[in-house]
């Protein structure tokens, strides 16, 4: 999701203020890994402990490795939250497999025991392994989701990264400068430079690396996800790579293309009998313990089979790899009848006309935008979520999509209902330590419509191994030239966000195996994040989601393109995955609940009574953030939150108008909110249930001094106004309510341009009324507002 920008990501609201709540330290607390006893060896005295063995379900690193048995190897770990770091480090290991043989393990920090690098360097020394660490970093210069534990004990006594986590490691837990002497890694951090700490985890993690003893191999790679990641990390490969080598003392051969060599796929397929499988089939659960089995009970809800060989294996508490599986309890749009409108150049070939969700006109394409509200039940999953939180969503393809791709692989249906397992391949040496890109057996279907996101952008190394099965020699070069042209690939493919179906298409001959679509080119499905814009004070079972769907149209060419091919460019529409999924659900929910007359739409229709997973069911999970209201509600409260942004503001303003209703005697605090969207009639998001609670202040009913501040920039003959413009017309009272009486401030969505302008106001207004003199001081005051916890961002770039 990150590494694609904005304009094409499914707009989902991030925070950048939560990822290392107490919560979450408590969780990993609890999850203990060390056995500590005394000091026997001189190595040992040098860390005052002898690590031993990992407890409480994480693998041992000393283990694995020793198992590998390898003279040289790659030990590569990833800090990733979207999946790009993992591919980074997954391409960069398959690429050292190639070209000197070596072999390479990449591994999530979170299933290994950590801290056993220490034991590692103590015990087998520096010379036979090379570490490698891909990390993105989040938020306030936080860690990712996955890196949280070993962030937390690698930094711990280092003086930086999060206090919270330095207190509560153990004294004889922490490291001593030295401890990981002579450890050889390369370093690459994951980042974008809209952000205020721009790869702060890459950049700590190296400086700490280095002062624990650590060698690192070639230069620290910082990737820029708001110019081009991929760039960044090309321009590093090339040098690392060659730094690699000289490390392990090894011949560098050329690089490029090799053409002539076929593409050795990374799995087997395996047709798995169903009869033997049906039990274990997994039907697009993303969590691989064990399959899970849903029935209708009598009285008309909804429950896993009791089945006791399920209920034991599956997991009570539901985390990221172990979703809950919520139903829909309503689902509404938030404004109809919006456009946006794109014109183009005559000689484009425009999308055929008609479309339910867009129509073409002359050169202009006119596409609906459409925003929802849907509630998601979190029932008895015993899932608990505090006012600000996220919710994390796996969203699934269009079937009309897999269906594209399906016919462009020329593939029957009994090939996509067929139940399939991947294996090592072993002719591939980079086989033995891949990781099973989803939970199988399952149906291929089941692969390309709930695992795998066919919506993803084609990667131009991805294209030498499909230039690799086309057997007609112009697309073969046509193909070769793309993956090694980066000019020509980011016109012809990546600008127009070209996905497999659309390169099959373009290029017929390609005849690729099934087993290399699923098994290597098409990345998995990526969770996205929503702020959760309902409060778990007035509604705790309850979480809501507010998603604008992101669709538009764009100009493209045939990647084939020569300069005298333009006849066939064309306009292309594109659709963010998982928001159109969404209005996919909700329209689906509005047909079957008019066919029942308005009943809640049933999770199984009569006539798919055996679904595996019930309709209208999302699996879900909560991840804790610090952007939380204060403590005491007395405590005025600023929010800056235009379009989506409103998400988390719907949630605070809700929570403090239900407080100052039901209990009066709280004397709940100013709550202003600034909100800004193009036209008061179209897409102002929430305006009823605003202009209620205003209504029931305004006539005395509940005691609040509640101010909905709007800012419109589509106003036929009014000037266009922005939140931050409104903050500005309203400097003294925010400068009151902030710099006066302590109150909080909060800003919700566009890091780049929103988030920046306002921050930009706060601090001129500071300077305005807050008597400090120069804008030195003011920014200071900015400053120390956030690490107070009383300036908080939920930004997304
Ligand atoms: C909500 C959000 C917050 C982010 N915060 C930061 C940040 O504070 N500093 C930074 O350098 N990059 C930040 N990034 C950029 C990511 O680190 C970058 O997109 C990276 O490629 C993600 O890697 P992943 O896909 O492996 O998770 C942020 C991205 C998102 C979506």
């Amino acid at each position: 999701m990150a590494q694609l920008s904005l304009d094409f990501t499914d707009v989902v609201i991030l925070s950048t203020v939560g990822l290392l709540s107490a919560a979450y330290y408590f969780f990993f607390k609890k999850d203990s890994r060390v056995v500590v006893s005394p000091a026997t060896s001189p190595a040992a005295n040098a860390t005052k402990k002898e690590i031993t063995k990992s407890s409480a379900g994480k693998k041992s690193l000393v283990e694995k490795l020793r198992s590998q048995n390898n003279e040289n190897q790659l030990v590569f770990f990833y800090g990733s939250q979207t999946g790009t770091a993992e591919d980074l480090a997954t391409r960069l290991g398959t690429e050292c497999t190639k070209k000197y043989s070596l072999p390479v393990l990449v591994c999530d920090p979170e299933e290994y025991d950590m801290m056993e690098l220490v034991e590692w360097i103590e015990n087998e020394g520096t010379e036979s392994t090379l570490f490698g660490f891909f990390m993105a970093t989040y938020g306030e210069g936080e860690p990712t989701d996955n890196t949280v534990d070993f962030y937390e004990w690698i930094m711990a006594g280092s003086g930086k990264g999060d206090d919270e986590g330095e207190e509560e490691i153990d004294d004889d837990e922490l490291l001593e400068s030295g401890s990981l002497r002579g450890l050889p890694y390369v370093a690459f951090g994951l980042g974008n430079k809209t952000y205020e700490h721009y790869n702060a985890i890459g950049k700590r993690l190296d400086q700490r690396l280095a002062k624990l003893g650590g060698v690192r191999v070639g230069e620290l790679g910082l990737g820029d996800d708001d110019d081009s990641m991929e760039e960044d990390f090309l321009a590093w490969k090339t040098a690392v790579l060659v730094d690699i080598a000289k490390h392990f003392g090894l011949q560098v051969t050329a690089s490029g293309a090799q053409r002539d060599a076929p593409h050795v796929p990374l799995f087997d397929l395996v047709n798995v009998a169903e009869d033997n499988a049906l039990e274990r089939i997994y039907y697009g659960e993303h969590s691989n313990k064990t399959p899970r089995r849903w029935q209708m009970l009598k009285n008309g809800t909804l429950d896993q089979e009791d089945d006791p060989k399920y209920v034991e294996t599956e997991k009570t508490t539901y985390d990221s790899k172990h979703p809950h599986y919520g139903r829909i309890l309503k689902s509404r749009p938030l404004f109809v009848d919006v456009h946006d409108e794109y014109g183009f150049d005559s000689n484009l070939l425009l999308p055929k006309a008609g479309h339910k969700r867009y129509q073409v006109s002359d050169c202009k394409v006119r596409i609906e935008r459409h925003c929802l509200h849907v509630d998601l039940d979190l029932g008895d999953s015993g899932l608990k979520y505090v006012t600000g939180d996220h919710v994390g969503v796996w969203p699934v393809n269009d079937e009309e999509h897999v269906q594209r791709l399906a016919q462009a692989l020329n593939i029957s249906h009994g090939v996509l209902d067929s139940v399939v397992q991947l294996n090592p391949n072993k002719k591939n040496m980079s086989a033995a330590n891949a990781k099973m890109p989803f939970p199988a057996p399952c149906t291929v279907r089941t692969a390309l419509v709930n695992y795998l996101d066919v919506s993803s952008t084609i990667k131009q190394h991805q294209l030498e191994i499909l230039a690799k099965y086309a057997d007609d020699p112009a697309e073969r070069t046509a193909l070769f030239e793309l993956s090694e042209n980066r000019e020509r690939y980011v016109t012809l493919i990546e600008k127009s966000r070209k996905d497999l179906a659309d390169i099959l298409e373009a290029f017929p001959s390609i005849a690729v195996p099934i087993v290399v679509v699923i098994g290597e080119l098409l990345p998995r499905i990526a969770v996205r994040y929503y702020s959760i814009s309902s409060s778990s004070v007035e509604e705790p079972t309850k979480v809501g989601i507010t998603a604008v769907m992101v669709r538009y149209a764009i100009p493209s060419c045939h990647p084939a393109h020569r300069a005298d091919d333009k006849k066939n460019d064309s306009v292309v529409i594109r659709e963010g995955l998982a928001t159109s999924w969404l209005q996919r659900l909700h329209e689906q929910r509005t047909e079957s609940a008019s066919r029942t007359n308005g009943a809640a739409a049933a999770p199984f229709s009569q006539e798919d009574e055996a679904l595996p997973i019930p309709r209208f069911h999302l699996p879900m999970y909560i991840r804790t953030s610090n952007f939380k209201l204060p403590k005491n509600p007395r405590l005025p409260v600023v929010m800056v939150g235009p379009g989506t942004g409103v998400a988390p503001f719907r949630a605070f303003v809700r929570e403090r108008f239900h407080l100052a209703k039901t209990r009066p005697e709280m004397q709940v605090g100013p709550t202003w909110l600034f909100y800004g969207c193009r036209h008061p009639d179209k897409d102002f998001l929430y305006r009823d249930e605003f202009e209620q609670m205003e209504k029931e202040v305004a006539d005395g009913s509940v005691k609040l001094d509640l101010r909905i501040l709007k800012a419109y920039s589509r106003v036929e003959g009014q000037k266009k106004q922005y939140v931050q413009h409104m903050v500005q017309q309203h400097a003294e009272d925010v400068w009151n309510m902030i710099g006066k009486q302590k109150g909080s401030f909060y800003v919700c969505g566009d890091a780049k341009h929103m988030a920046h302008d306002v921050h930009e106001t706060l601090t001129a207004l500071a300077l305005d009324h807050g008597n400090l003199g120069t804008e030195e001081r003011a920014k200071t005051w900015v400053k120390d507002l956030k690490s107070q916890s009383r300036y908080l961002e939920d930004v997304w770039a």
